[in-house]
Order: C-alpha cells, then sequence, then structure tokens
C-alpha cells in the first residue's frame, strides 16, 4: 500500500495505492482518494415535557457549491474530536455552539458518514435539555466565525422538516428518526 499526499492544506488528501483481492481470487491494482477531516461528534438535545429539539443554522460552503441555494443548513449540534474523548468533545460543543451545559450524554452508535471518500468517523449521542441548562448564547466559537444560529422547536416540526427537504443533512435525519423509532419524546 503506497499512500501520497495530495493535500494538507486545511485537512488532509491522501491518495493510497493498494492491491485489492476479488472474489475469484485474483489481484487488481486499485487507487482511491481519502479525506481525512478527523473524526466527529454530533448530539440531539431533547426535551420530553416541552416536546422540544435543540438544532443549529449556518452557512455550508460545500452545500452552497452544490445545490444549496443559500448553503444554509439545518443540523444537530456536532463538532470535530480534535484530539478529545467523543464524550468530551460533545459537551464542550453543546455548550459552544448552544449554550446549553449538558450532563448525561448517550451514546447510541458511530457511523461512517461518507465511507467512499471521507475517513471520519461521527459519533452520535442524544442528551435530555432543561431551561436551566441555558448558561450562555451559544453562537460558536468566535475565532472560528462560525456564526451558529440556536433554534428550539418542536419534535413534530423538525420531523416534517424532513418530509419538507428543509432539512437534509444526514446526521440530523438519523439522530431524528431515532429519536421516533425510540419514542424518545412519547
Ligand atoms: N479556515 C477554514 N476553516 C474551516 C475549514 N473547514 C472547516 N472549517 C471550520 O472549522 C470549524 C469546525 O467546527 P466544528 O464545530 O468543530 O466542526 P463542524 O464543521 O461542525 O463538524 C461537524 O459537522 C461536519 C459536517 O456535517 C461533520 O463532518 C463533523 O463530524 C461534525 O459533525 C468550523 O467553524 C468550520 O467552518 C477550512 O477549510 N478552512
Ligand atoms: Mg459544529
Amino acid at each position: 500500500m503506497k499512500t501520497e499526499l495530495l493535500s494538507d492544506n486545511w485537512y488532509t488528501l491522501n491518495k493510497i495505492t493498494f492491491d485489492y483481492q476479488k472474489e475469484d481470487g485474483s489481484w487488481e491494482t486499485q487507487v482511491r482518494e481519502a479525506y481525512d477531516r478527523g473524526n466527529g461528534a454530533a448530539i440531539l438535545l431533547y426535551n420530553k415535557n416541552k416536546g422540544n429539539v435543540v438544532l443549529t443554522r449556518q452557512f455550508r460552503m460545500p452545500t452552497y457549491i452544490n445545490g444549496n441555494e443559500d448553503g444554509m443548513m439545518i443540523e444537530v449540534c456536532a463538532g470535530l474530536l480534535d484530539g478529545d474523548h467523543p464524550e468530551e468533545c460533545i459537551k464542550k460543543e453543546v455548550e459552544e455552539e448552544t449554550g446549553y451545559l449538558v450532563d448525561n450524554v448517550k451514546k447510541i452508535f458511530q457511523i461512517y458518514m461518507s465511507p467512499g471518500s471521507v475517513t471520519e468517523i461521527l459519533y452520535l449521542f442524544v442528551a435530555k435539555y432543561e431551561d436551566k441548562m441555558k448558561v450562555s448564547e451559544g453562537g460558536g466559537a468566535e475565532e472560528e466565525s462560525e456564526n451558529i444560529e440556536v433554534l428550539e422547536l418542536s419534535f413534530e416540526r423538525a420531523l416534517k422538516m424532513i418530509k419538507s427537504g428543509e432539512i437534509k443533512d444526514a446526521k440530523t435525519i438519523i439522530l431524528l428518526q431515532y429519536a421516533a423509532l425510540e419514542g424518545l419524546l412519547n
């Protein structure tokens, strides 16, 4: 296996040349590019009594250059691990992006979001939130100019927004559907 670095500007893009053994036992040489931006964590914050969930809204350039008219995406709170343990990372990220200080986060599963091109493992969590856990405005890291808007909306409305296409982010859809399947807000 040979790995060649194609780009390491913000994250890393590698070109990997390797031998792959086919079903019939014969070998062929394949070349694949893999974008490594580290691993990440994402979380659905929900409040059963209020029937609400907390989501975020932010500009995502890669979507803007591929059909998302204003580039805005409604997503669950999420961030890159930057070397942290997934659970530590997501708690920090929740405070930074949404302003809530959550304690008990529950890991539900870990997934590859785009296995043909991106190396990233995404750790998925859910957690209960209450109004009294709100300690700051949120909005994301100032120095990273994240400009994140915090949205608190009904779970019912969020599920409708998947059908209408207003929510089109995979991790967000997976977490909302998980909550529906498990009856987290029932
Ligand atoms: N300057 C610069 N900044 C970048 C670049 N790429 C990303 N950033 C910035 O780096 C910050 C990363 O913020 P996090 O909150 O840690 O990560 P995230 O982008 O929200 O990541 C989450 O969403 C991704 C997309 O769905 C997921 O891939 C990831 O796992 C996580 O869930 C963001 O402010 C983002 O704009 C780049 O090429 N250049
Ligand atoms: Mg983020």
